[in-house]
């Protein structure tokens, strides 16, 4: 038998099992690195985060990342190479993660890694009629990953929810389900990143078919786009001051409203194809607004984020009350000017961090995919949801064998 086989029906049937989950998500601003203990799979799974860090990428990364983002034309050369020069890049975050951790890889029994998406093509946004498929692409190659570290390492989780009828997105009400559901309360997880997303997790032992995860919008990816345009040499609007310091422009709000994405039926995904800066340049022509100060255009977006999670939230819950403990995670959670206008659009809202949860919001998608990486491993494809908005019950990733 393959030594790694065998490696893996061990793992398989261990108690508990140690894995690095990785997440490089649609801010790029970095690689988040998670090490977990996970124990147990299923509802039963028991999460003790070891370590967390964000290894930060330096403006080259960035600059390489952004040459392919979310573009519809590329070099094919350059996506080529882009692959397994960001796995290597993932893999040497790893050892130095490692390193500082004073871990020896040996130590760690799987890698997850999510991998940089590049593009994101559900039907409703790529619409091209000679292709009737959902479609999503993420970089950094897993056998670089592998081979690299010494890990066994399971990546490209993405593409077997877009095999099984799905959107490859959000994934996250898996994890969330099994990690964060509590039998006291009905709960909204609600993920602040580029784009915003939340979950829907009933009590535990409640109707588990009625959990869900839906996109809503922008998150951070429209107000971080303007602030590098505006101000060049800043990533985001630090503590939301500039946000802070503008007033909501109502024109230019409805026009950004005015896209049928904040209208289509649940569950939804969507990403910065749709969500880039020309979104936002349409919209200020539409309502002459291209001249407003960079101070009320982060107003404005800031309140766009939070309609976009308000109206997701009107729809899910129209026929009955939406729950009111609401757990925040992602960059976004840490600008209050979004958060005030969050507050403002979910009036009877109790806003918490998942940190109170023993899940810290910014290694919460980095936990998400060790969660997956265990259940492929040890457990068994998680069925939740129902009708539209079922979530496809398989087990995801790619496995790639260091040797
Ligand atoms: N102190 C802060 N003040 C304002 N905004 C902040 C702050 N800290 C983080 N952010 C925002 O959070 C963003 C990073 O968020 P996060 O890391 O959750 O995104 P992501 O994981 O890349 O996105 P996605 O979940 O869409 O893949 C930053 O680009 C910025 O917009
Ligand atoms: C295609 C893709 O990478 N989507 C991300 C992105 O970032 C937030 C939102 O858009 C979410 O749909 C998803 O990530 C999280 C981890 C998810 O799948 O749940």
């Amino acid at each position: 038998m393959n030594s790694y086989v065998a490696r893996l029906y061990q793992l398989a049937g261990q108690p508990s099992r140690r894995i690095i989950g990785l997440m490089s998500g649609t801010s790029l601003d970095g690689l988040d690195v998670a090490l977990c203990r996970l124990t147990g799979h299923g509802p039963g799974t028991q999460l003790e985060l070891e370590q967390f860090r964000t290894v930060p990428y330096n403006d080259d990364t960035r600059a390489r990342i952004r040459t392919v983002f979310a573009k519809e034309q590329v070099s094919l050369e350059y996506l080529t190479l882009l692959n397994p020069w960001l796995g290597s890049l993932h893999a040497a975050a790893i050892l130095d993660c490692l390193r500082e951790w004073q871990i020896a890889p040996h130590e760690v029994d799987l890698v997850a890694s999510h991998g940089q998406t590049v593009y994101h093509a559900p039907q409703h946004q790529h619409q091209r009629p000679d292709f009737s498929i959902n479609a999503t692409l993420q970089l950094g190659d897993g056998d670089h990953v592998a081979v690299g570290t010494g890990i066994i390492t399971l990546s490209d989780f993405r593409q077997k929810h877009v095999a099984a009828g799905g959107e490859g997105a959000p994934l996250a009400a898996y994890g969330d389900f099994l990690l964060l559901s509590s039998p006291d309360e009905e709960r909204l997880l609600l993920n602040l990143g580029g784009i915003a997303n939340f979950t829907y997790l009933p009590r535990t032992g409640g109707d588990a078919s009625t959990a869900f995860s839906t996109d809503t919008g922008p998150g951070n990816t429209l107000l971080d786009g303007n602030v590098r345009t505006h101000r060049p040499g800043l990533q985001y609007d630090e503590d939301g001051r500039l946000a802070a310091a503008g007033h909501v422009h109502n024109g230019l709000l409805a026009a950004l409203l005015h896209h049928p994405f904040f209208a289509a039926p649940l569950p939804k995904t969507t990403g910065p194809e749709l969500f880039s800066p020309t979104f936002l340049a349409e919209a200020q022509q539409r309502s002459n607004t291209a001249t407003l100060s960079l101070e009320d255009t982060l107003a404005t977006l800031a309140e766009l984020s939070a309609v976009g999670v308000a109206r997701a939230v009107q729809a899910a819950f129209a026929e009955r009350p939406a729950p009111t403990a609401v757990y925040t995670s992602g960059g976004g959670a840490h600008n209050p000017a979004l958060m005030a206008a969050l507050a403002r659009h979910l009036p009877g809202a109790r806003f918490q961090s998942t940190d109170v949860l023993g899940v810290p919001g910014d290694a919460k998608e980095a936990i998400l995919f060790a969660v997956l990486a265990n259940e492929a491993v040890a457990g068994q494809p998680v069925a939740i949801g129902a009708g539209r908005q079922r979530v496809p019950a398989v087990s995801m990733g790619k496995i790639s064998f260091p040797g």
